[in-house]
């Protein structure tokens, strides 16, 4: 082997390094099911407050959810939008999706709100049922209705919602007629005070699922469409990607090792066979 071919493996074992680091990086960009949830310094109190700017948006499928109520299965919202972030010891989620036609009035008892809502359990440590938690697994509920109300409930299990006294959870909503599309931002201290209210402490990330109802189409209660648990990385940093890089950057210098001293082997014992010709 000349040692212009040595200089080529060389080189690409060096541009496998690069790749194997840089490539990992790329890919696992954001794990499945995390909706970010960065520090922002902007405004983000209020439904098209500059603040949403800084905060990544995840793209969160819906489906009807399975309570057995009359046509639970007839839901239109088929994704929503999230956005997460932290600021002041506050924590923010921003929902956005789209509607044809905003139901703001139930005036008329045949006619439904639209609304969302954010799900949390109340124990972080612990995943509860996605069907709003069970009685020794509850969940917090923040409720949003299109008449302008929020309710700040806890659950544990189908039929056991109650509401908080006192509640702690703001929103912020507003409709986009030229898009047909809502924005509704829900707001909660990050440590408020009070039985059975999550506290996010940044010891452990925070399963979080959502919920959006079709006023229009008659959604209310248990018909309306429904995520899987998702999550906030808000716990201990893993040390996630950077980590997983250092490991394949590691493992392609272990490659180019490999490639020189091999190279370097066959020179050697080729120019010692010449040398006893
Ligand atoms: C995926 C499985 C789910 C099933 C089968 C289900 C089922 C139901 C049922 C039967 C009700 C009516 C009885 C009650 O008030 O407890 C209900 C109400 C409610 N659910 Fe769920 N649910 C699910 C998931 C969720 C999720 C993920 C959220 C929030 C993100 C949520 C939020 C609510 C709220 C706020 C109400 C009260 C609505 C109202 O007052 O009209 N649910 N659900």
């Amino acid at each position: 082997m000349t040692e212009r071919t040595t200089w080529t493996f060389v080189g690409l074992a060096a541009i496998l390094v690069v790749a194997s680091a840089a490539i990992p990086a790329l890919v696992d960009a954001r794990p499945a099911r995390e909706v970010p949830a960065p520090t922002v310094e902007g405004n983000l109190s209020g439904a098209n407050a500059d603040g949403w700017a800084e905060a990544p948006a995840a793209e969160v499928p819906l489906a009807a959810a399975p309570s057995g109520l009359p046509n639970a299965e007839s839901v239109n919202t088929r994704s929503v939008e999230v956005q997460a972030a932290r600021a002041d010891g506050d924590v923010f989620v921003r929902l956005q999706w789209q509607d044809t036609e905003a139901s703001r009035n139930a005036s008329n008892p045949n006619a439904f709100l639209d609304g969302a809502a954010v799900q949390i359990p109340v124990d972080t440590s612990e995943q509860p049922a996605i069907a709003m938690g069970s009685q020794s697994n509850l969940v917090n509920v923040w409720y949003w209705t299109a008449d302008g109300d929020t309710e700040e409930l806890l659950a544990g299990g189908q039929g056991s919602t109650t509401a908080f006294e006192n509640e702690t959870v703001r929103t912020w909503a507003s409709y986009d007629d030229g898009e047909d599309t809502w924005s509704v931002v829900f707001n909660r201290e990050a440590e408020p005070d009070g039985d059975n209210r999550t506290a996010i402490t940044g010891e452990d990330d925070l399963d979080v699922a959502f919920a959006v109802w079709d006023g229009a189409n008659d959604e209310r209660s248990g018909q309306k469409a429904v995520s899987e648990w998702y999550y906030l990385p808000v716990g201990p940093d893993d040390g996630g990607t950077p980590f997983a890089s250092i490991l394949w950057a590691l493992a392609g210098i272990a490659i180019v090792a490999v490639v020189v001293l091999t190279a370097q082997g066959i020179r050697r014992a080729r120019s010692e066979g010449d040398g006893r010709l």
